[in-house]
């Protein structure tokens, strides 16, 4: 069911009910619903499809679609007539369990008509495309042509790779690694716990009460730093105040704002708007679960084990995945592959601001 969280017009998504599971570390759920939107047709032998995975507050809205015209965070990329043509292939974008877009989460109810709260169980990445795997299998899907995401998206489509080789042909990975790093995971703590130490958290299980909106925000705003260069930052705001206040408030103890503080509580407040804090606890620590080798006897053995033909990209000024992570995926599978530079002064953030740098480059290597 759709819970509260997302800002979408009726019709907008489309939902597939896909049984019970029991994830990776143990944790069940009764039942679970995976949100989607697509676009294009399905040919009659399943084998035109396409899966795109969203980051990490991210959405299944990539591109407008009939139900909802609205720009999506990839408009550029699909679309009739696009590097992705929707007029060839068939697009599905899942929506990740645990997150607050249409699929199951924590804000979801459970067959008592409770939230979950702080019973929602643990996922991993491998868990989301597990369910992904159901999903395609409840619609029909035999196989992707190409699984793509950058990010966390990124994540899920390597992991797509690795855990079911039979049924992806092509992955495209744009700014992320084989898996999460001790920095990544470092960031991502830091982020878990201005949620959790939030008193308005109650362990999770906050909702009819006040949100932790205060330690979401502060969350936002450290994960934000780590999505942009600190040449754009220092080019963009330096040392400016914002507007009229004065950062030199002292002896008071009150002061204003430079504009990169404003900036950033701006980016603090639109999540807000958005976001469960709950599904940023649970998918901020499957992105930290990310590890392509778990259990596959390490990066290298897993990704030698890949066949599917990759596309990989990297943010040349990136400071959180670092360009040499994807150079570390593009040499383990095996056949040699470049990794494409997207030229963007921003960072990490310019998988999504320039994407359009992509779209060519993939749809040759993928024969898209
Ligand atoms: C792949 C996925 O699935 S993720 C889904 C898409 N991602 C998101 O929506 C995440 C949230 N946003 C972002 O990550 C980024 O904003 C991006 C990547 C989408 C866009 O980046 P950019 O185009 O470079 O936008 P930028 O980061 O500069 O933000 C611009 C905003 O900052 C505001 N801003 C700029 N300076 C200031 C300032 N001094 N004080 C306050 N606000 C400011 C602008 O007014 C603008 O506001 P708006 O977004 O409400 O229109
Ligand atoms: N801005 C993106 C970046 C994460 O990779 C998001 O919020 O999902």
């Amino acid at each position: 069911m759709l819970n509260d969280f997302g800002d979408r017009p009726a019709g907008a998504l489309n939902t597939a009910d896909v049984g019970a599971y029991t994830f990776e570390t143990g944790g069940q759920l009764p039942e679970v619903t995976i949100a989607y939107e697509t676009w294009g047709t399905l040919n009659e032998d399943g084998n035109n499809a396409i899966l795109v995975a969203h980051a990490l507050t991210g959405d299944s809205h990539v591109a407008a679609t009939p139900a909802d015209p609205s720009i999506g965070w990839w408009e550029g990329l699909l679309g009739p007539g696009r590097p992705i043509d929707t007029q060839r292939w068939f697009v599905i974008a899942p929506a990740m369990v645990g997150g607050c877009y249409g699929s199951t989460g924590p804000a979801s109810l459970d067959p008592e008509g409770n939230p979950y709260g702080s019973r929602f169980p643990f996922v991993t990445i491998r868990d989301s495309v597990h369910l992904e795997a159901q999903l395609a299998q409840a619609l029909g899907i035999q196989r992707f042509h190409t699984v793509i995401g950058g990010s966390m998206g990124g994540a899920r489509a390597l992991e797509w790779a690795a855990t079911y080789p039979e049924m992806v042909d092509g992955v495209a990975v744009f700014a992320c690694g084989a898996a999460s790093t001790a920095e990544q995971i470092a960031f991502g703590q830091a982020q878990v716990l201005a949620v959790e130490n939030d008193p308005h958290f109650a362990g999770g299980d906050y909702y009819g009460g006040p949100a932790p909106h205060s330690g979401l925000g502060l969350a936002r705003r450290i994960a934000h730093i780590t999505y942009r260069a600190e040449a754009e930052l220092g080019a963009r705001f330096g040392r400016a105040p914002q507007g009229a206040e004065d950062p030199f408030g002292w002896p008071e103890r009150r002061r204003g704002r430079y504009q990169v503080e404003s900036y950033l509580d701006h980016q603090a407040e639109k999540l807000l708007k958005r976001f469960d804090p709950n599904s940023y606890v649970v998918l901020s620590e499957a992105l930290m679960s990310h590890d392509v080798g778990r259990g596959r006897g390490g990066v290298a053995e897993a990704l030698a084990g890949v066949t599917a033909v990759p596309f990989l990209a990297a943010v040349e000024t990136d400071r959180l995945y670092f360009p040499e992570q994807s150079q570390q995926i593009a040499d383990a599978i095996p056949g040699g592959h470049p990794v494409h530079t997207i030229h963007s002064p921003i960072g990490h953030d310019g998988f999504l601001t320039s994407a359009e740098q992509l779209g060519e480059p993939m749809r040759a290597t993928l024969r898209l």
